[in-house]
């Protein structure tokens, strides 16, 4: 899985360059909808990006990102061409990665909360990260940097901050393959410390989907595939949308 995706970022070089989405401003706000926007089903009905509020996309480069991040960033952005790969927009409030299909009521009204890796509006201090998905394959990559607000040993990133990225991006790669997830389990093996200020690549696949169970497996690397930092399985239940949250935690 992993040599794959070496094979493909390295078959492209280094060439690439980043062309301004003209629908997207400098600072990452959404006017409409961007021809970066995946088109899965679920995504292809995320008209949510078009209608009244202006979103800031957080997946896209800023001043913070290091070189090696922008060259990996380039890379994937040029995989994009061909359709293989897409891009996924990151938004500071988890409701607004769901189509307006799959929201419930409770959630379609604003409310004060904050997607947790998107909770710090300073750029590079916290979770600098871009997603992107290659559909045919079930495949969610993200591309992480974690600052330093993220330690846990010193100079190292926390260990609750991996298993979020790892949980984000296999629980972004669950939901565009089943729709509506819940994380039921994550189990990580941590083999190397990833140093802050780094990017590593982390790549999830669905392998199985059984009823409403859908199992995915994970693997954090360093950006040249020689360090392996850790490794993840983890299973996501489907929820049905039409029962909220409350009611399932009540009947259990
Ligand atoms: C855009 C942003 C993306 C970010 C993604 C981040 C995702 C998250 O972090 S979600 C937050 C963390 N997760 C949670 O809080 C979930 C808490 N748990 C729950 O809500 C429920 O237990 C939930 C929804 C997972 C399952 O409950 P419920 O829908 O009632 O399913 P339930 O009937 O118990 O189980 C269904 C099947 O799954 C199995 N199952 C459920 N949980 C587990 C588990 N932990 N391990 C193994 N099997 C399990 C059951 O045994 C059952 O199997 P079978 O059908 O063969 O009998």
């Amino acid at each position: 899985m992993w040599r794959n995706c070496v094979r493909l970022a390295r078959g492209l070089g280094c060439g690439a360059f980043l062309r301004p989405d003209p629908k997207v401003s400098r600072c990452g706000v959404v006017r409409g909808l961007s021809p970066a926007a995946p088109c899965s089903p679920l995504w292809n009905s995320v008209t949510w990006l078009s209608q009244a509020r202006e979103l800031k996309d957080y997946a896209l480069p800023n001043s913070s990102w290091s070189q090696g991040m922008m060259d990996l960033y380039s890379r994937f952005l040029e995989m994009c061409k061909d359709g293989t790969w897409k891009r996924i927009p990151s938004y500071s409030n988890s409701v607004d990665h769901l189509p307006e299909s799959l929201k419930l009521t409770s959630e379609k009204e604003r409310k004060e909360t904050r997607l947790f890796p998107r909770n710090m509006d300073t750029e590079g201090v916290g979770f600098e990260y871009a997603m992107f998905l290659n559909t045919s394959e079930k495949r969610m990559v993200c591309l992480f940097q974690p600052g330093p607000y993220l330690e846990g040993p010193p100079g190292f990133a926390h260990g609750g901050s991996t298993a979020t990225i790892i949980d984000s991006t296999i629980g972004g790669c669950a939901i565009f393959v089943a729709g509506k997830v819940m994380t039921a389990n994550l189990s990580i093996n941590y083999r190397n410390p990833i140093p802050l200020g780094s990017v590593v690549l982390v790549d999830s696949r669905v392998d199985q989907v059984e009823g409403r169970k859908v199992f995915l497996s994970c693997q954090v690397r360093s950006i040249d595939g020689q360090t392996l930092h850790a490794e993840a399985t983890a299973l996501f239940i489907r929820v049905d949308s039409t029962k909220s949250l409350q009611q399932q935690m009540s009947s259990q």
